[in-house]
């Protein structure tokens, strides 16, 4: 008896898979049912969403915003009148990437050397801020490190490394902010770009998962601890966005990413000016209510990665019918 339900239920998935298989194939090539079609429904918006000025006599410091997302946060927050500091290790690409905004936006923006990963240049740093435009109102750990490698492979500097920068380095920045804020008795909003795995944990990204992991604890507890002297600390979680810091170190061959969209309920990736616009709302005074937050920002990735139930959705209707029959014809336990 229990041979022919297991037969019958192995016959079943079979058929199953092997028709969704089929009709993905016709629809969308050889993977993914829903990839594609859908994003029409989820089109990005790219201009800026705040009204214009909303940052006006505010100063901003992004760390890593020569590039990538927090390029696109300093574009946004230049443009809504921020004057904007930037920094990271690579002098060169920020000076080129804060031309670049300031002759677009008419708003100045700082280009300051600084590797997070040490106390003294992180102070230096905020020394050169205070100096060329005062404490900060709005300040983004946003700069990070990271590879995919099993963990086996992972040396204890490639740990090390990692862990420093994103952990430690938004550790750094954020409390020597804080002290020189608090004494100064001026709030402000800090704001840190994690990942959806710093909930999850995954493998092959370990200390970036750890670390990001580490940032949320820290913002939840300072948010509870710091709102005393006015300071608010939130967290984004944004799933994949196409840039090349991220996806050279994540998927260098390219090889994943087409699996990676077809899992993706809005069926697209994010882009920059997405988390721009969401980025300059959290730090913004239209959400000066908002602390502690963590907002997960990835088109639904991680509550399709985490229902064990949702690759249900490549069952046509026909194959629910022979199902439900199944399940309806069961009687008893
Ligand atoms: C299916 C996936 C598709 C894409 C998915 C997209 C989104 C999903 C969610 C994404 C989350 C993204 C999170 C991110 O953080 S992306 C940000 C990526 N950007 C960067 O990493 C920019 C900065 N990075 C760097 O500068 C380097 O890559 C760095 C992190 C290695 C630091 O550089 P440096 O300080 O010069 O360090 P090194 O001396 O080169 O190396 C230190 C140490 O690490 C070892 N190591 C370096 N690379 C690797 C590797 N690829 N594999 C294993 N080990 C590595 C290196 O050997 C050193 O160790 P030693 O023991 O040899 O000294
Ligand atoms: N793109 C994506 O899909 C996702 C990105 N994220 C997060 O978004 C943020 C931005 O990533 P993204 O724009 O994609 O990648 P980038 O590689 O473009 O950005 C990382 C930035 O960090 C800076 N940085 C690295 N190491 C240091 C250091 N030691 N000191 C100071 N700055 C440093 C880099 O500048 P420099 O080399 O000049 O130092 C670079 O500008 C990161 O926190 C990342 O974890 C999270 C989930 C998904």
């Amino acid at each position: 008896m229990a041979a022919r339900v297991v037969g019958r239920a192995g016959r079943l998935a079979l058929v199953v898979r092997s028709s969704a298989v089929r009709l993905q194939s016709r629809l969308h090539g050889s993977t993914g049912l829903r990839s594609g079609s859908q994003a029409n429904f989820f089109p990005p918006l790219e201009d800026a969403m705040l009204p214009s000025g909303s940052f006006n006599n505010r100063m901003a410091l992004i760390t890593g915003g020569g590039t990538g997302l927090g390029r696109a946060m300093t574009a946004t927050l230049s443009q809504l009148g921020a004057q904007c500091i930037i920094a990271s290790r690579k002098l060169d690409v920020l000076q080129r990437t804060a031309e670049e905004i300031s002759s677009q936006t008419g708003n100045k923006v700082h280009a300051v050397q600084c590797d997070v990963r040490d106390p003294q240049a992180v102070s230096q740093c905020v020394d050169q801020i205070e100096a060329l435009t005062g404490l900060p109102d709005v300040i983004i750990n946003n700069a990070a490190g990271n590879f995919v490698c099993p963990s086996e492979r992972l040396s204890p500097n490639a740990w090390k490394t990692i862990t420093d920068i994103v952990l430690n380095g938004t550790a750094f920045v954020t409390l020597e902010l804080g002290k020189r804020l608090i004494q100064n008795q001026k709030g402000a909003s800090f704001l840190a770009i994690t990942t959806i795995y710093a909930e999850s944990g995954s493998g092959f990204v370990v200390p970036s998962a750890s670390a990001k992991a580490g940032v949320e604890a820290l913002y939840k507890s300072l948010a509870a601890e710091w709102g005393r002297y006015g300071h608010r600390f939130n967290i984004i979680q944004p799933g994949p966005i196409r840039t090349k810091g991220a996806f050279s170190r994540l998927d260098p061959t390219g090889a994943f990413e087409k699996a990676m969209i077809d899992r993706i309920p809005t069926g697209r990736l994010g882009t920059p000016a997405e988390i721009a616009n969401l980025a300059a709302y959290v730090s913004s005074n239209y959400a000066s209510w908002m602390s502690g937050a963590v907002i997960r920002f990835d088109g639904g990735e991680y509550v399709s990665l985490a229902g064990e139930f949702n690759e249900l959705r490549s069952v046509t209707p026909d194959q629910w019918k022979l199902l439900e029959a199944m399940i309806r014809k069961t009687k008893g336990s």
